[in-house]
């Protein structure tokens, strides 16, 4: 192909995606954006069965605070127990969430030049009576944070009652205030990792999630 073909043929295969231009705009707009449904039931099952398994293997460990390489565990500031998903060494239900993440990432460095080159992602339980404190994710001691992103894993019939509350807190013009965000299946919430505080409020039955971050070099 020449030159000119190649650049028709780029124009071409894009195409532009609502989902991922409303998630777009909600970050120019607010730092945030909650996305219903990202996930289908169906994918929200296996991911579901996925997290279980590998809980039940007792593979998952007490969550820490500080970097990776200085950990701190503190169950005053959080209290889940993490995995560590490594994209290139997975089953069918990582693979599914991977794609789906890549094809983001992939929009989001194309249309907005965000220069996501890394992610990281774990499976996070929050066991009956746990918290995460108030919080910003680079207290992780990580600068090359961009995105971060949670995704809800738990049954469909999940109730306020249940607790487990992200709140995010926003600031406009000195004046703080509260997002409280319930962790319903399938739903995504991505916000800026550099910018926004926030914790997840005590659970009074077991909450599932996959947490990560989209980072630039
Ligand atoms: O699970 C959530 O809603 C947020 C988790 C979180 O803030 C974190 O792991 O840093
Ligand atoms: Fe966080």
């Amino acid at each position: 192909m020449v030159d000119t073909e190649l650049e028709l043929f780029e124009q071409l295969e894009f195409v532009e995606n609502q989902q991922y231009e409303s998630i777009i705009q909600d970050l120019m707009d607010k730092k945030y954006s909650i996305v219903d449904d990202f996930f289908t039931a169906e994918e929200v099952h296996v991911l579901r069965d996925s997290l279980m398994r590998k809980y039940e293997e007792d593979n998952f460990k007490k969550a820490a605070i500080g970097n990776r390489t200085n950990e701190i565990i503190e169950k005053s500031i959080r209290g889940d127990f993490i995995l560590w998903i490594n994209e290139a060494d997975n089953g069918p239900a990582e693979n599914l969430y991977f794609k789906k993440i890549n094809s983001l990432v992939e929009y989001l460095n194309r249309t907005c030049f965000m220069g996501i080159l890394h992610k990281e992602f774990h499976y996070a339980v929050y066991p009956e009576g746990t918290f995460y404190k108030r919080h910003l994710d680079t207290f992780q001691n990580d600068g090359r944070r961009k995105l971060s992103m949670v995704c809800y894993l738990n049954n469909e019939d999940w109730k306020p009652e249940n607790g487990g509350e992200l709140t995010i807190y926003t600031n406009e013009d000195g004046k703080e205030e509260e997002m409280n965000i319930y962790p319903l299946a399938g739903r995504v919430v991505i916000f800026e990792s550099q910018e926004l505080e926030h914790e997840v409020k005590p659970v009074k039955v077991p909450r599932l999630s996959i947490t990560g971050w989209l980072k630039t070099r």
